[in-house]
């Protein structure tokens, strides 16, 4: 395994779950694979989940942990190709990457979108230098388009959560008073696919993800229909696709709250947190035993755990 951004990276998904369900059984199992081996996590923007769950799972598999926050750390690094540097970048990506790469066996990187460039960012610029220039393995730990390890994360709890072969699962979409990234809906999108689950979207007018991961899944633009029936409820905030990187609406309306969840089939509630209370969804619900998204977080090492070792055993 070169890279792990797109759900294809993981090969056979039921292979994927099996794996993932004996890493969690014996995390422990495999703690010398990582031996005097090092993986780099690089954070261009905040994370409080993905940093320590990530580190948690190289730990695990008796790795060396080398963590760099790109706008704390190091150089102020330039990310555009053919500029003229005279400006406050010191350090162009081209030689940072490779340099980085030279310290350690597996890189991950964080890099969310820019907004600035919507093609940029859909082609994964950023992403696209390390997976090219770094010389080993890169995992995405969330880029402009994608999130794996949390859709891997995601999927696996549905795994464990459903009472039924092919739940309902519904992807909604809730108000945010900022204008947040696609990669997450994106990556759930992409993986719940291909999952043995049935998915509707839900979201208003103007928040249609893009084709390249929506074509063929059910959009519903009533919410309180979407919902009927539902055993899993995943919110989400993001911003147009369409209308790239704005913040179309902030209609409460469409919170998640208890009124909402009754029209389920006592679905569990799912989000990848950081969330907003009673912005995205109520005190009630989040606070609620159908609200699994602690499980959800803590299944982020289970992901990595699985991605890492499967790069490792490709490195031996
Ligand atoms: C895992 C979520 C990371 C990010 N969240 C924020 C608040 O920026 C997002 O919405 O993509
Ligand atoms: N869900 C998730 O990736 O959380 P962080 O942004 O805190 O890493």
């Amino acid at each position: 395994m070169k890279r792990f951004l797109t759900v294809d990276d993981i090969g056979d998904l039921g292979q994927a779950l099996k794996e993932a369900a004996e890493v969690k059984k014996t995390p422990y199992a495999w703690d010398t694979l990582g031996k005097n081996k090092t993986i780099t996590l690089i954070f261009f923007n905040s994370s409080l989940r993905t940093r320590l769950s990530t580190q948690k799972a190289a730990m695990n598999l008796g790795m060396n942990v080398i963590v760099l926050d790109v706008n704390k750390d190091g150089w102020q690094l330039e990310t555009e190709f053919g500029v003229v540097m005279d400006g406050d970048k010191p350090e162009h990506l081209r030689e940072a990457v490779p340099v980085i790469g030279r310290y350690c066996d597996i890189i991950g990187v964080r890099s969310f979108a820019s907004f600035e460039d919507k093609k940029a960012d859909y082609e994964e610029e950023i992403l696209n230098q390390f997976i090219n220039f770094a010389g080993v393995p890169i995992i995405s730990m969330e880029s402009a388009t994608r999130h794996p390890l949390q859709a891997f994360a995601d999927l696996f709890t549905i795994e464990e959560f459903k009472n039924k072969e092919r739940p309902k699962v519904v992807l909604t979409w809730a108000p945010h008073p900022r204008a947040l990234p696609q990669a997450v809906p994106n990556s759930f999108v992409e993986w719940m696919k291909v999952a043995d689950v049935d998915l509707v979207v839900t979201h208003p007018k103007g928040y249609e993800l893009s084709p390249e991961f929506t074509d063929g899944v059910t959009v519903e633009y009533d919410q309180k229909k979407a919902f009927e029936d539902a055993d899993f409820i995943y919110a989400k905030n993001w911003a147009s696709y369409e209308q790239y990187g704005q913040l179309l609406s902030q209609d409460k309306s469409w919170t998640v709250d208890e009124e909402k969840m009754s029209l389920t089939n006592d679905a569990r509630f799912m989000h990848c947190l950081p969330v907003r209370r009673n912005m995205i969804v109520t005190d009630g619900v989040i606070d609620s035993e159908n609200s699994i998204v602690i499980d959800e977080a803590a299944n982020r090492v289970v992901s990595a755990q699985v991605v890492i070792k499967r790069m490792l055993e490709a490195l031996k």
